[in-house]
Formats: structure tokens, C-alpha cells, sequence
């Protein structure tokens, strides 16, 4: 039984300017309790929507941008600047409108970078950079994600984990290099279920009729190797943040009797 959150929203616009209200709170909270926070971003319409909204906030001021760490759950593995990595669009988007410290903004690396086309070499190294990270003292090899955001794809992915691939069965690797991806590009970096899993909150964010089974699926239990955004859990927290479209198939998700309504299923 799931006790993942579930939290319908009336449409896509609302859904992407409530996350940002969430995320820019979640962000000043972990920084009043830590001073610092950390945030790993996902691609994908809804996680880059998000950003968008953050940066259309007046509330995004409540923020110190120089005490963010910035990491990613998965990118498209192609050329520095390319305008289908999850690097670029999350820049355009946010990144390079709030004074973010460069040296806390950790992409992973593209296809044309230090390790060529190494997909493999590239995951490693994040891995690298991650363990570098985690915190002392904790046996897990990344640093405190205080929120993990993730997108949803219809076939039910999550990062850039694709059903039924040796990648998200994968529990040896913190990270893993993409190869043959169902979806364009074929090569892909990801983080693994556990390092998402090592996550203090993960945030599951989609819309639309499309992702509707998928979700549905998810939420009713279906094996991650089968939808892999149903092995997405945090630590402390998962919460699912849906459009009406989206929720529309999960019997656990009722059609909305208000605007906005969260719903924790049985
Ligand atoms: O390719 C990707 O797609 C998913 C979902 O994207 P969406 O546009 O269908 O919402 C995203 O979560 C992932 O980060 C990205 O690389």
C-alpha cells in the first residue's frame, strides 16, 4: 500500500505556480534550518514550467540563490548548450536570472565535455562529484537532497530510468549511463531508484491526459521495473503533484470536489 501524497491541481499553469510556491518554501525552510539547501532538477514540460514560475515569483527573493546547491536527476547527453539538454532549459528558465554561486550549480556533463562521448565516463564522474558531496558522517555516497523533483513521461519513466532497461533495476550504481533510450536522445545520463530514493523529499510533477495511466499505474502499485516513477520514494516525503488530467485514471485520486485538493490515498 502507497502512502505517497497526492496533491490534483485544476491545470498545468496552476500546477507549475503552486510547485514554485512549494519549492521556493522548501528552499528557504532547508536554509533557515541548515543554511544551505540542495535541489536536484529534473527536464521535461512540468519541472521546467516549474522553474519558470519560480523565476516569475516576487517570492523568489525570499530565496539566497548563493546558498543553493544545484544538481540534476537525469540530462539528455549531447553538446554543452544544446537546447535539449536539461542544463540549458533549466538555465534559460531560472539558473541565469537569480544569483546562483557557479560553484554550487553541478550539470552533468554533455557529449562534447571533458568525456567526449563517453556516456559512461560522464556517469561515473557524477557519481564522483556526488560523493564528494555527501555529507560527513553519512553512509549514503550523495549529498542531503533536501527536494528531488522528477518528471513523469506516459510510458511511465522517471529521470531518464525507461521500463523494463537494466537501468532501473540497477541498485549497485548512483549513477548510470543511458544507452539505447526509448526516447531521444538514445544516450542519457540518470540517476539510479537509490540515490533518488536517498532523497529527503521527492516531488513527482506531471499533467496532462497523456500521463494519466501512467500514473494511475503507479499509483496502484505497479513494480518500477514495469513504471519506474513508482520506485521514485523519499526518504521523508513523496508527494505527486497532478493536474485533473493527469489524475484523471487513479481510483485513489477522485475527480476534485474543490479547485485544489490533496488526497493521501488508503
Ligand atoms: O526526457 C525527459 O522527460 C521526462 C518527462 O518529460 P515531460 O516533458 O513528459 O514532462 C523528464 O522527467 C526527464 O527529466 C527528461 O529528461
Amino acid at each position: 500500500m502507497s502512502n505517497d501524497e497526492v496533491m490534483v491541481h485544476s491545470d498545468a499553469d496552476v500546477l507549475t505556480a503552486a510547485a514554485a510556491a512549494r519549492l521556493i518554501t522548501r528552499i528557504v525552510d532547508a536554509q533557515r534550518a541548515r543554511g544551505v539547501a540542495s535541489i536536484v532538477l529534473t527536464g521535461g514540460g512540468t519541472g521546467i514550467g516549474v522553474l519558470r514560475k519560480v523565476r516569475e515569483s516576487p517570492a523568489n527573493a525570499a530565496v539566497d540563490w548563493s546558498a543553493v546547491n544545484v544538481f540534476w536527476g537525469d540530462e539528455r547527453f549531447l553538446p554543452e548548450g544544446d537546447g535539449e539538454r536539461n542544463e540549458t532549459q533549466a538555465r534559460e528558465a531560472l539558473l541565469d536570472h537569480v544569483p546562483v554561486d557557479p560553484r554550487r550549480v553541478h550539470p552533468m556533463a554533455p557529449s562534447d565535455g571533458r568525456f567526449g562521448s563517453d556516456v559512461d565516463a560522464a556517469a561515473e564522474h557524477y557519481a564522483e562529484v556526488l560523493g564528494a558531496l555527501a555529507e560527513a558522517g553519512s553512509d549514503r555516497p550523495v549529498p542531503r537532497f533536501d527536494v528531488l523533483m522528477l518528471g513523469v513521461g506516459e510510458e511511465g519513466h522517471t529521470a531518464s530510468l525507461f521500463p523494463a532497461t537494466p537501468y532501473v533495476r540497477d541498485t549497485e550504481h548512483v549513477v548510470v549511463g543511458v544507452h539505447d533510450c526509448p526516447k531521444p536522445p538514445a544516450e542519457r545520463i540518470s540517476l539510479t531508484l537509490p540515490a533518488i530514493g536517498s532523497a529527503a523529499e521527492v516531488w513527482l510533477m506531471t499533467g496532462g491526459a497523456g500521463k494519466a495511466e501512467a500514473v494511475s499505474r503507479a499509483l496502484g502499485g505497479a513494480h518500477a521495473v514495469d513504471i519506474p516513477a513508482a520506485g521514485a520514494r523519499g526518504r521523508e516525503r513523496t508527494l505527486w503533484l497532478l493536474d485533473r488530467q493527469a489524475a484523471a485514471d487513479s481510483a485513489a485520486v477522485t475527480a476534485p470536489a474543490t479547485p485544489e485538493q490533496g488526497i493521501t490515498p488508503p
